[in-house]
């Protein structure tokens, strides 16, 4: 059976699941999340002509003034300014009809009430006024569907007037790592065994996308043990397993979500690493099958994992951004599956770490992108132009 391309593989994926239902969620729990629907403003913001300077508010044709009254942020609404007549006025308060320039209290001279300007350069109308409206006005559309929300589409939703927003439901993401050799990350490490990293990793990578994670534990190479454990995590939106996942006499995922009542999708991925990844569905849920080497789970859920839960949470463009760089020092042609090598951006470009085995965990931490070299690319040399895929910082 020939391997499956990672762009098929990845739409066909996406396919498995819709974005998930809409729901009004408080703005703060909104972070990270992607709007369902077009948010306009129900405000004007600037609410009215305000100053953006500490000074006073005037007719720039005359002067000396008589400062009259002071508007402050919060306070009341000034009255207009008569012939001759100043505002004392401070950042974010409304000027009085009438006037047409900030003074700032720098370029001012003043003697009790009495005003006049202590520079002579030109004091321009409309300098250090923000006009109402002119940041956005009633019905203006702040955001179109499809927004990330973060931090400054957030505070403009909060200025528009909106407490809520409709965005799709969390994910909840069951991970079960399988293995018989397997301990819990931190507990004593008997021979034979190893710590459970994929967890971690992948718990880790989670923690940027708004989702609820439920860690299964460890769960042993048992076809039984398996099946149950794909039954219980039956509530999940998305399953996700390392390990098991390749052809040996204990790669046993496959058997058990079949046993489980899972109807697969798709096996094998022309990739490298990351070839026995695994995608289905039971009942509701989507079922990702992830290699057990931790750097094949990794580049597996950059590749798709992440991808299904933004896909999931309605992000219109789920999958993680290429970018083009320079080599910073030349590698050798690629084998017959795509290979994304890990590698660190440098002043000369990116350069491919040396260790490229899929259980290469301590070069995987110093990686900070990966170089991806299409299926059948020949030896490329420094200085030539490449695909890279940033890692998140
Ligand atoms: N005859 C073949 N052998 C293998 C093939 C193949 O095509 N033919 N594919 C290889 C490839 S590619 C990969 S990738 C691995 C992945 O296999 P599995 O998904 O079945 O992974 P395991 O065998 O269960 O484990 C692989 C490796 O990773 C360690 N591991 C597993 N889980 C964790 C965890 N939670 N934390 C840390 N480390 C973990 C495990 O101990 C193994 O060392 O198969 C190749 N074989
Ligand atoms: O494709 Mo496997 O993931 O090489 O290591």
């Amino acid at each position: 059976m020939p391997l499956m391309p990672v762009a098929e593989a990845q739409t066909r994926l996406l396919a498995l699941a819709n974005p998930l239902p809409v729901e009004d969620a408080a703005l703060l729990a909104c972070t990270g999340r992607w709007l369902s629907a077009d948010v306009h403003a129900t405000r004007d913001q600037p609410w009215a002509d305000l100053s953006a300077m500490d000074g006073y508010a005037l007719r720039a044709g005359e002067g000396p003034w008589d400062v009259v009254q002071e508007s402050t942020a919060g306070g009341p609404v000034p009255r207009p300014l008569g012939p001759g007549e100043a505002a004392r006025i401070f950042t974010g308060a409304p000027l009085p009809a009438g006037a047409d320039s900030i003074l700032m209290q720098e370029n001012a001279e003043r003697n009790g009430d009495r005003l006049s300007r202590a520079t002579a350069d030109a004091l321009e109308p409309g300098v250090h006024i923000r006009r109402l409206g002119s940041d956005f006005a009633t019905g203006d559309r702040l955001l179109p569907a499809g927004t990330r929300l973060q931090a400054p589409q957030l505070a403009l939703a909060a200025l528009g007037g909106h407490a809520m927003l409709p965005v799709r439901r969390c994910p909840r993401i069951a991970i079960i790592s399988t293995g018989n050799e397997l301990v819990p990350a931190g507990a004593p490490v008997p021979p034979g065994t190893l710590p459970s990293s994929n967890a971690v990793l992948l718990s880790a990578m989670l923690a940027a996308l708004p989702c609820d994670i439920e860690d299964q534990g460890i769960v042993p190479d048992d076809l039984s043990a398996m099946t149950h454990a794909f039954a219980t995590a039956g509530q999940a939106d998305i399953i996700v397993t390392t390990g098991g996942a390749s052809v040996g006499d204990h790669d046993l995922v496959r058997p058990a979500f079949a046993a489980a009542g899972g109807q697969l999708d798709f096996w094998k991925i022309r990739m490298r690493p990351g070839k026995p990844l695994i995608a289905g569905t039971r009942g509701a849920s989507v079922f990702l099958g992830l290699p057990g080497n931790p750097v094949s789970a990794f580049v597996t859920a950059h590749l798709f994992l992440l991808p299904l839960v933004r896909h999931l949470l309605g992000s219109p463009a789920p999958l993680p951004s290429t970018a083009r760089a320079v080599l910073a020092a030349g590698i050798g042609p690629a084998g017959e599956r795509d290979e994304y090598l890990r590698a660190r951006m440098t002043v000369d470009g990116a350069m491919a770490l040396n260790a490229q085995d899929s259980a290469a965990t301590h070069a995987l931490a110093q990686a900070d992108c990966l170089i991806l070299r299409p299926a059948g690319s020949p030896a490329a040399r420094p200085g030539e132009n490449i695909t890279i895929l940033p890692l998140p910082a």
